[in-house]
């Protein structure tokens, strides 16, 4: 099964609330990238809705329902009362929990599972009767992943920060990539799916879908925003598809 995408739409988002005005429209965007081929939308709401504003989200979802049944909706964020509350509301066909501070700009860690998997179990077990899938953010450390599992979690989402950020150094990228590879194959050993995101590529899937070959989903923003000012929304989608090892 090639790796799937995910297109997440903050960045688009991120545009349009520069002005007190509909455009770029989240919406079209996402259905743009839908009829190319992407597999689901992602969000990731944050409490100053700098990005997506929490009524983006019943009209993502209208959108898939009605035009791209089957496809999958997946929001992410810091579980926080609110940000639960907001899920449930929509029911996204995956929840991918961050441990986001409201101040940080962007993701920048995934869960410490020893020390917060017991406080992450019923938060778990509450989205899964909701009807979700759920995926946990994380570090790429082995060491983590029996604490992970024992979350009840459903996958968990590599944090590939550090990856990305070593564009212009190739040792360095494949030293990222072996800590990557080494946790998924942890993580598929005991059971877990692997996603995987944060500062992907055209340039850097490959290395990653090749190392990870039952990676089950990237989701991708900020990469593929930029390339789509350049490309166009369809033929960026088209060419991350490609770089992902799905047949075009
Ligand atoms: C978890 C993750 O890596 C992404 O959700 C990332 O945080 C995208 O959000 P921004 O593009 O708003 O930083
Ligand atoms: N989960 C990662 C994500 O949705 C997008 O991250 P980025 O491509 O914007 O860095």
């Amino acid at each position: 099964m090639p790796t799937l995408l995910s297109v997440n739409l903050n960045a688009v988002a991120m545009l349009r609330n520069r002005r007190d005005l509909p455009w770029p429209s989240v919406t079209a965007l996402g259905r743009i990238a839908m009829t190319a081929g992407a597999h689901g939308l992602t969000v990731h709401p944050r409490p100053d809705e700098r990005h997506i504003r929490f009524t983006d989200l019943p009209q993502i979802r209208a959108l898939i329902d009605t035009e791209f049944p089957g496809a999958e909706f997946n929001i992410e964020g810091y579980p926080s009362d609110e940000f639960l509350d907001l899920v449930d509301t929509v029911h996204p066909e995956q929840v991918t929990l961050v441990p986001d501070d409201p101040s940080q700009p962007t993701s920048d860690h995934g869960f410490d599972f020893k020390a917060e998997g017991e406080w992450l179990k019923p938060i778990v077990a509450r989205l899964k009767r909701q009807g979700a899938r759920v995926s946990i953010f994380a570090d790429p450390d082995p060491d983590q992943m029996d604490a992970a599992v024992a979350t009840g979690c459903d996958r968990i989402e590599l944090y590939t920060g550090p990856y990305g950020a070593t564009f212009a150094d190739p040792a360095a990228a494949r030293i990222e990539l072996g800590k990557l590879g080494e946790t998924a194959d942890r993580a598929m050993a005991l059971g877990l799916g692997v996603n995987a995101g944060h500062d992907l590529t055209v340039d850097n899937l490959p290395a990653l879908v090749a190392r990870i070959p039952n990676l089950a989903e990237v989701s991708i923003g900020h990469g593929l925003t930029a390339d789509a000012l350049e490309f166009g929304m369809a033929q960026t989608v088209r060419r991350f598809r490609k770089a992902c090892g799905q047949a075009l």
